[in-house]
């Protein structure tokens, strides 16, 4: 046996080998010693290998799932070795056969297909990324539901599509993986490398064509090398891992360059698309906007949540479903109550595709059918629907054949597993109900037996019992052991088995019917796998059009979800058009206003306009304004609206024209990622300058205090140059929040520029805010205020009050005295020792009187720039007359 384990063993080196024994998994060796400390379980050892002992450990094969489900998680793969025949069958190839076995399938993070593995509201991508000469592609599919895609995916994009997908898998080969390594694991997900032949795009079209049973793959789409690659590898690698049982797919869609508005990982993270800056689900937009009802469609809206369009066609034919939607509110609880009781038939369907699923999945798809046919009843009767809409009520209609054949061969509550049989409706097979009738009556048999034998024995207390070692046997209590075993008793009543409290019996009799029983329950059983069988193969002929059902399902429960959303959270049908306009009016913040309500506060719109046509256009808009005024508040806000309108929802706020944004990014000062171990101040300067390097005229550009990591003055320079560039280089639709009040002055120089500030009113020394967004500048942070409302002692409190009156009275006065200012201050007296004077000068040179003779306050950008050249210039003539000449 250990030489089967060996040999098995080694041809699945980087994987957990799940060793099956009877009614366990056992793990050997290394493998032994890795899963009992992943999964918390005892290590014992089991006879030598080479001398040493050999470390086992074992998980039972019924509870299998959860244990995979840990290793998984903790970056595991594992290879399942089954028994291949019984012991029995083994035997009789000689008594020391060892049962034949392997392993059947190989589970890693992207080849899952159990509910149990899975989590319903999200795909489980596989990707692959492949490389031919310049040419890059990336394809993804989710096993579970069938989605196929592929797009042209150059280096620089491959981290926005890794935070778009978020796939668990990814694969690649050669020098290419190695290069990615670290951006893919950083994602999140695990880099598996295949050797190159798997990537070969010659030996794609073959495994494709094989797989959709086509000649070409033309009727699919033009592909280019790098796609087939691609594509060809996760056919591959699905062949490898499923040993050859090869899902379902759907057909691959090409995804062209362009069509998703880029959004990279950064933003998704600070814009909290799918998860909150603390991690989870809750209080993202995903989590605010979701009301689907069922999983497909809560995992169409992750989809359409995190690769918005920029398709006007595509996004009017879901916006008109929406809004139909919104304006028929009976319509809309009509089929949100059908949606609610339709089961995951994508899910049940891969697996039933994978040879993996049960009687229940068959159930699932019956149900799922069956309130389709009510759905598309309910749309067929109404004149006036939006195309999606007709669309969709066609692809549910006509399912009856198969609704009806599975109606009339399931019981109503199936089973989980087929083995177990009694799935199959009573009168669906004659052959089934003679086989059941024979069964049954038989138990009703040894019923009658039991009372016949006690009356016989004389003994009241005799049963008639079954268990799986001795089958049926009869049993009499201790005391009645001596009669039972001798004459006349004992003719009839064979001895099987003594224990502490009872003896037990067989008789003639008693086997034959047994034998009848186990035959007529075997044969059964062995016409319901029949009926399974037949049922799987019809499911499997129809299984595009199921599919197709399942998406439009998806469809409609989203339509309706995003519709019940938007009439309940009073949202309005954005206008989309191919222009640079971006006019929001009344816009609000999904998740602060759901979240506000809660706390029984109302939320203050605010308008935007960032229109880069027009007469006066202005497309930056920058915003100053008190801590806590609202400002990130309100730059989210109008991204998050943009976005939504994209993904062909609805918008909180009273209107909104928005000219079709092809990328978006947001970036926030200084948010610490320790985890890559970089500073803060580092990480915001590279995202900076992905967006300064990367934002087109199309772009969205969201920036939050940028600069505000370092040195002050070094981050105003930053965040001002910053502005420059967008402003002349990038020409986006842009919104800059920030602290630098001295940045309000660019507006003079710059046409595009508008400022904004979040009202704040004071009152008895206190700041109240109003978070209204208005025309103009603020003229202070009341960060001292704020310090205060946040519970900051009030010593310290007062003493920061009068350090700000000095330091502001100080500036005032041409900064000269900030010596002074700390010894006046004896909080400082720990100050740093002074730095070493500088060498006494008799009298003040050129250049230090032109400095005192500055007033800073009154310069403007353009003036300060000039000085600098004329004080730079005088410093070099100063230098030459020193060194002399
Ligand atoms: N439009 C609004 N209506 C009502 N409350 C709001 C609004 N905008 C923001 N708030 C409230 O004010 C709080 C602070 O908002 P936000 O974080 O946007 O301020 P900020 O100006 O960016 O602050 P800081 O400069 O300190 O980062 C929010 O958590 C929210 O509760």
């Amino acid at each position: 046996m250990m030489a089967q384990y060996l040999e098995i063993k080694s041809r699945y080196p980087d994987a957990l080998l799940f060793y099956r024994m009877g009614d366990f998994y056992e793990l050997f060796l290394d493998d032994a010693v890795a899963a009992a400390e992943a999964l918390d379980i005892a290590l014992t050892k089991r006879g030598k290998h080479r001398g040493e002992d050999i470390a086992m450990c074992g998980v039972p094969h019924h509870a299998a799932e959860g244990y995979l489900l840990t290793l998984i998680r903790k970056g595991f793969r594992v290879a399942v070795c089954e028994q291949l025949e019984s012991p029995a069958e083994a035997k009789k190839r000689g008594s020391k056969s060892v049962v034949k076995r392997d392993v059947v399938r190989l589970v890693t993070p992207g080849t899952l297909s159990e509910d149990s593995l899975l989590n319903a509201r999200s795909h489980n991508y596989l990707a692959a990324y492949a490389k031919v000469r310049d040419d890059h592609a990336f394809a993804w599919t989710d096993m579970s539901t069938g989605a196929f895609h592929v797009a042209p995916c150059p280096r620089p994009m491959l981290g926005p599509m890794l935070a778009r997908l978020s796939p668990r898998e990814l694969l690649a080969t050669g020098p290419l993986a190695e290069e990615i390594r670290e951006q893919v694991e950083e994602a999140g997900a695990t880099l598996t490398e295949l050797a190159p032949a798997s990537f070969d795009s010659q030996a794609a079209e073959g495994r494709l064509n094989t797989l959709f049973g086509t000649g070409a793959l033309d009727a699919f789409g033009q592909f280019s090398r790098a796609d087939l690659g691609a594509m060809g590898a996760l056919v591959d690698y699905l062949d490898i891992t499923q040993r050859g049982q090869l899902p379902r797919l759907h057909p691959p869609q090409r995804e062209s360059a362009g069509k998703a508005v880029q959004i990279d990982a950064a933003t998704r993270r600070n814009l909290e698309l799918t998860r909150s800056l603390s991690g989870g689900r809750d209080g993202s937009l995903l989590q605010a906007v979701d009301r689907t009802v069922t999983g497909a469609g809560a995992r169409l809206l992750e989809s359409r949540l995190t690769s918005p369009s920029t398709d006007l066609g595509l996004l009017a034919r879901r916006h008109d479903m929406v809004a139909h939607l919104v304006g028929d509110a009976g319509l809309r609880d009509a089929l949100r109550d059908a949606l609610r009781r339709v089961p995951d038939i994508e899910r049940a369907l891969s697996r039933l595709g994978l040879r993996r699923g049960g009687p229940r999945d068959l159930a699932a798809i019956r149900e799922g059918l069956k309130q389709a046919g009510i759905l598309s009843d309910r749309l067929s009767a109404l004149a006036d629907l939006p195309d999606g809409l007709t669309d969709i009520a066609s692809a549910l209609t006509g399912h009856g054949q198969i609704t009806g054949l599975l109606d009339s061969a399931l019981v109503e509550e199936p089973p989980l597993l087929a083995r177990d049989g009694g799935f199959v409706a009573a009168g669906y097979s004659a052959d089934l109900d003679e086989a059941r009738d024979l069964r049954d009556s038989g138990r009703a048999r040894v019923a009658a037996m039991q009372a016949d034998y006690a009356d016989k024995a004389g003994v009241s207390a005799l049963k008639v019992k079954h268990n799986n070692v001795l089958g049926y046997f009869i049993e009499t209590p201790a005391t009645h052991a001596k009669k039972m075993l001798s004459e006349p008793l004992s003719a009839t009543f064979i001895h099987r088995q003594t224990t502490a409290n009872a003896v037990r019996f067989t008789t003639v009799d008693l086997s034959d019917l047994e034998t009848r029983i186990v035959n007529a329950g075997g044969q059964a059983l062995g016409l319901e796998l029949q009926v399974f069988d037949t049922l799987l193969d019809a499911v499997e002929a129809d299984a595009d059009r199921i599919a197709d059902a399942a998406r439009a399902l998806a469809e409609l429960d989203l339509a309706a979800a995003l519709a019940d959303l938007a009439a309940a959270e009073d949202w309005t049908r954005p206008v989309l058009e191919d222009s640079r306009a971006f006019e929001i009016e009344g816009g609000r913040h999904p998740v602060v206003e759901q979240s506000l309500r809660r706390q029984g506060a109302s939320f203050v719109a605010n308008d935007c306009d960032l229109s880069a046509d027009g007469s006066e256009p202005r497309p930056i808009w920058l915003l100053t304004g008190p801590n806590m005024a609202g400002k990130s508040t309100f730059l989210r806000q109008n991204a998050l609206i943009a976005l939504l309108a994209q993904m062909g929802s609805f918008v909180p706020a009273r209107a909104a024209r928005i000219g079709i944004v092809d990328q978006i990014f947001s970036r926030v000062g200084a948010a610490d990622d320790l985890a890559r171990g970089r500073s803060t101040f580092m990480v915001e300067m590279v995202e900076t300058a992905a967006i300064l390097n990367q934002a087109g005229p199309k772009a969205l550009v969201i920036l939050d205090e940028i600069g505000r990591g370092t040195a002050t003055y070094d981050g105003l320079s930053i965040a001002w140059a910053t502005l420059e560039h967008l402003h002349d280089g990038n020409r986006c639709r842009a919104l800059f929040a920030t602290h630098y009040h001295e940045l309000t002055a660019l507006a003079e120089t710059l046409d595009g520029l508008h400022n904004a500030t979040v009202a704040v009113r004071e009152w008895e020394g206190d700041v109240v805010f109003l978070h209204e967004v208005r025309a103009g500048a603020a003229d202070r942070s009341y960060g001292v205020q704020v310090g205060r409302l946040a519970g900051l002692p009030p010593a310290v409190v007062d003493r920061a009050r009068a350090i700000l009156d000095a330091l502001e009275e100080n500036d005032r006065d041409g900064g000269g005295k900030v010596r002074t200012l700390v010894d006046d201050l004896p909080l400082f007296s720990a100050a740093p020792p002074a730095a070493p004077a500088a060498p006494a000068s008799s009298a003040p040179g050129p250049l230090e009187s032109r400095l005192r003779d500055i007033q800073p306050d009154l310069l403007s950008p353009r003036e300060a720039l000039d000085l600098i050249y004329e004080l730079r210039a005088a410093l070099d003539a100063d230098e030459g007359r020193g060194t002399g000449g």
